[in-house]
C-alpha cells in the first residue's frame, strides 16, 4: 500500500521531507546547459537534456537521505514532448534509485477524463483487450477536488488496483488561496474544512498499517493556523506540506501538520534545495560544479530543522 511504503521510507531515513524537482532553466548550472546545447542544439531537446542531467545529479546526491521527490509537471510540459520525456526519465531514474515519486499535476476533470489522467500517471493505459501498459507510473499524484467525488473516484480506484496514492488540495500555500478555500459555507464551516471532511471519507477504504490512508491532503506551510485545524479534522490523511523555504514557511509552521509521533506529514521544498548552490547559506562553500553537494547539505539542514521542531 502506497502510504505504508511512504511512511516506512520516512522512518527508515528519519526524514519527513520530499524534494521538489521543478527544474527551471535558470536554476540549472551553466556547464550542464552548455554541454546539453552543444550535443542537442539550443532548442527544446537541448533544454530537456539539461533537465535530465540536472535532475540525475540531484537524485544521486539525495537518494540515500531523502525518501521522495515531487516533480511538478508544468516545468516539463513547458518543453513539450521533449519535456515530457525528461519527466518520464526523471520518474524512472528516481524509482531506480529507491525514491518514491509524487507527480505534481493537480489533475482532475469529469469522471471519464479523470480516468484517463489516472491511467497515465498512476494506473495503466488500455491498448487492446489484453494489453494494459503503465505510462508515467508515478507512485502518487496531486489532485484537485473541485469537481467532486466523480472526478476523484477514478484515482482512488487506481490507488486500490496499483498500490498508488493521491494528495488532494485542501488548503494551498499561495497568497490568494483563501479567495475560494476560506469561504464560509451555510454549515458554518469553510470550504477547506468541507474538503477535509471529504478527504477523510474518500480515504476510508485505503487505510494502512499506521492508520493513515493513501488518500492524503495538501496543506500549505504558509497557513499554520489552518494546519492546526486540519490536522485534527483529517486524522487519517497524510499531509503534503509545500511552502517551506522559498515561500517563507518555517519548521515551526510545518510542525502543526504532524501528529504526536512525528508522523502525519511530509514537507516539500523545491527552490531552496535545487538552488542551494546559489544561496547565501551555501554559495561560499560549494562551487557551481558541486551544485548537487550544496543541495545535499541543504536537504540535511532542512531534515534536521524539521526533526528538531517536531520532536520537541
Ligand atoms: O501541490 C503542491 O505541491 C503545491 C501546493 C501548494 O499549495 N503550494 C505549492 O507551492 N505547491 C507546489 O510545491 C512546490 C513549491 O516550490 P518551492 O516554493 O520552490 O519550494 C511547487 O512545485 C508548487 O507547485
Amino acid at each position: 500500500m502506497f502510504i505504508d511504503l511512504l511512511i516506512d521510507a520516512i522512518k527508515e531515513k528519519d526524514n519527513p521531507t520530499v524534494v521538489g524537482l521543478d527544474p527551471k532553466l535558470d536554476f540549472i548550472p551553466q556547464f550542464i546547459k552548455e554541454k546539453a546545447f552543444k550535443e542537442h542544439g539550443v532548442n527544446l531537446k537541448g533544454a530537456a537534456q539539461a533537465i535530465i542531467e540536472f535532475n540525475k545529479g540531484l537524485i544521486d546526491a539525495l537518494c540515500d537521505i531523502v525518501p521522495a521527490v515531487k516533480p511538478q509537471l508544468a516545468y516539463y510540459e513547458m518543453y513539450g514532448i521533449e519535456g515530457l520525456m525528461a519527466f518520464e526519465q526523471t520518474v524512472k531514474y528516481a524509482k531506480e534509485k529507491g525514491m518514491i515519486v509524487i507527480a505534481d499535476g493537480k489533475r482532475n476533470d469529469i469522471g471519464t477524463t479523470a480516468e484517463s489522467y489516472s491511467a497515465g500517471f498512476l494506473g495503466k493505459t488500455l491498448i487492446s483487450e489484453d494489453v494494459l501498459q503503465p505510462v508515467f507510473d508515478a507512485d502518487a499524484l496531486t489532485v484537485n477536488p473541485y469537481l467532486g467525488v466523480d472526478g476523484i473516484k477514478p484515482f482512488i480506484d487506481d490507488c486500490k488496483r496499483y498500490q498508488k496514492g493521491i494528495f488532494v488540495l485542501v488548503k494551498t500555500s499561495n497568497k490568494s488561496s483563501g479567495q475560494l478555500q476560506d469561504i464560509l459555507t451555510d454549515k458554518g464551516k469553510s470550504i477547506y474544512e468541507i474538503v477535509a471532511e471529504l478527504v477523510e471519507e474518500w480515504g476510508k477504504s485505503l487505510r494502512g498499517k499506521y492508520g493513515y490512508s493513501s488518500v492524503g491532503a495538501v496543506v500549505g506551510a504558509t497557513y499554520p493556523n489552518q494546519a492546526k485545524i486540519l490536522r485534527k479534522a483529517m486524522k487519517h490523511a497524510y499531509i503534503l506540506v509545500p511552502g517551506y523555504g522559498a515561500q517563507g514557511g518555517t519548521a515551526r509552521d510545518v510542525a502543526h501538520s504532524f501528529d504526536g509521533e512525528g508522523l502525519g506529514a511530509i514537507v516539500n521544498a523545491s527552490r531552496s534545495i535545487m538552488c542551494a548552490y546559489m544561496s547565501d547559506n551555501w554559495k561560499d562553500q560549494y562551487s557551481v560544479d558541486n551544485y548537487a553537494d550544496a543541495s545535499r547539505a541543504e536537504a540535511i539542514r532542512m531534515r534536521d530543522d524539521i526533526n528538531a521542531a517536531i520532536k520537541t
